[in-house]
C-alpha cells in the first residue's frame, strides 16, 4: 500500500498538471527565470554545471546551453541509466543529443562523462518547490539518488505561482540550496530548516 506521503505527492503532481491546464504566460515566466539564473554569482563562478534539458511544462532550460558555453563553461546534461540512476555527460552541441527513455534529449555516448563532483553547480528539475528548498520531482527518484552526498551548489527554478510553504517530504528527499522564482531568490537557512538554533553573530 502506498504511504500517505507518496499519495500526497501524487496529488500535488496532479495539481501541477491542472495549474498548467489553466494557461499561464510560460514565455514571460521562462524568460525571467532564465535571466535570474544566468545572473546568479554562483553561476558566474561555476566552471562546470549540470543543467537539465527542459521539456513539457518545465522552463526552457535548453536555452541556457549556448549562453553558458559562450562563457567558456563546461555544461553537462543528465543521461538516464538502468535502475533509475543517471549520469552527467558533457553537452557537445545539438547534433550530439538523442532522445532518452522519457523522450527527453540526452547527450549521446560520444559525449564524455562529467564526474558528479566535478560539477560546481547542479540545476535540479522540479514540478514545484517549497520555501525550505524541498522539491517535488517527476517521481523517479533520479535526482534524490544523484544528489545524495553531492557537495556542490544546488539550484531549482520554480515559478512563483507554484512555490509552496511546505510540501510533504520523505527521508530520501534532498533540498536545494537556492530556489529561484521570477521575482526572487530564496536561500533557505539550513539551521532554520533543521529546526536547530542558528548561533547569534558575535
Ligand atoms: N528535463 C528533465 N530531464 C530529466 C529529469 C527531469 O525531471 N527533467 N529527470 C528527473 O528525474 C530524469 C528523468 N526522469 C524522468 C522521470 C519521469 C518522467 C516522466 O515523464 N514521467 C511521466 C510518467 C512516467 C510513467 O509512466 O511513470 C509523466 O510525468 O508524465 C520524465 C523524466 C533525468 N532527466
Ligand atoms: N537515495 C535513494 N535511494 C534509494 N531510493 C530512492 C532514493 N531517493 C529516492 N528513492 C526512491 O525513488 C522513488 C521516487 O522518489 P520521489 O517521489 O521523492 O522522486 P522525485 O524526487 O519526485 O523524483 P526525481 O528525483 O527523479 O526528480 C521513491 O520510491 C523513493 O523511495
Amino acid at each position: 500500500m502506498p504511504s500517505t506521503i507518496t499519495a500526497e505527492k501524487a496529488a500535488l503532481r496532479a495539481s501541477v498538471k491542472e495549474f498548467y491546464n489553466t494557461g499561464i504566460d510560460r514565455r514571460k515566466s521562462d524568460h525571467l527565470l532564465l535571466e535570474r539564473f544566468l545572473s546568479l554569482p554562483q553561476v558566474e563562478a561555476a566552471l562546470s554545471l549540470l543543467l537539465f534539458y527542459g521539456t513539457g511544462t518545465e522552463p526552457d532550460t535548453g536555452a541556457l546551453l549556448e549562453p553558458l558555453l559562450a562563457l567558456g563553461k563546461t555544461v553537462a546534461l543528465p543521461r538516464c541509466l538502468p535502475g533509475r540512476r543517471m549520469e552527467a555527460r558533457v553537452y557537445r552541441g545539438k547534433e550530439h543529443l538523442t532522445p532518452g527513455p522519457f523522450g527527453i534529449p540526452e547527450p549521446d555516448m560520444t559525449c564524455p562523462i562529467l564526474a558528479r563532483d566535478a560539477a560546481a553547480l547542479i540545476l535540479v528539475p522540479n514540478l514545484l518547490c517549497d520555501r525550505r528548498g524541498y522539491r517535488l520531482g517527476q517521481g523517479g527518484g533520479y535526482y534524490d539518488r544523484y544528489l545524495a552526498g553531492f557537495q556542490g551548489f544546488t539550484v531549482a527554478l520554480c515559478r512563483d505561482a507554484l512555490l509552496r510553504d511546505e510540501i510533504p517530504t520523505q527521508p530520501h528527499d534532498v533540498p536545494v540550496q537556492l530556489v529561484v522564482t521570477e521575482t526572487r531568490s530564496l536561500s533557505p537557512d539550513r539551521a532554520e530548516r533543521s529546526g536547530a538554533f542558528a548561533p547569534l553573530p558575535m
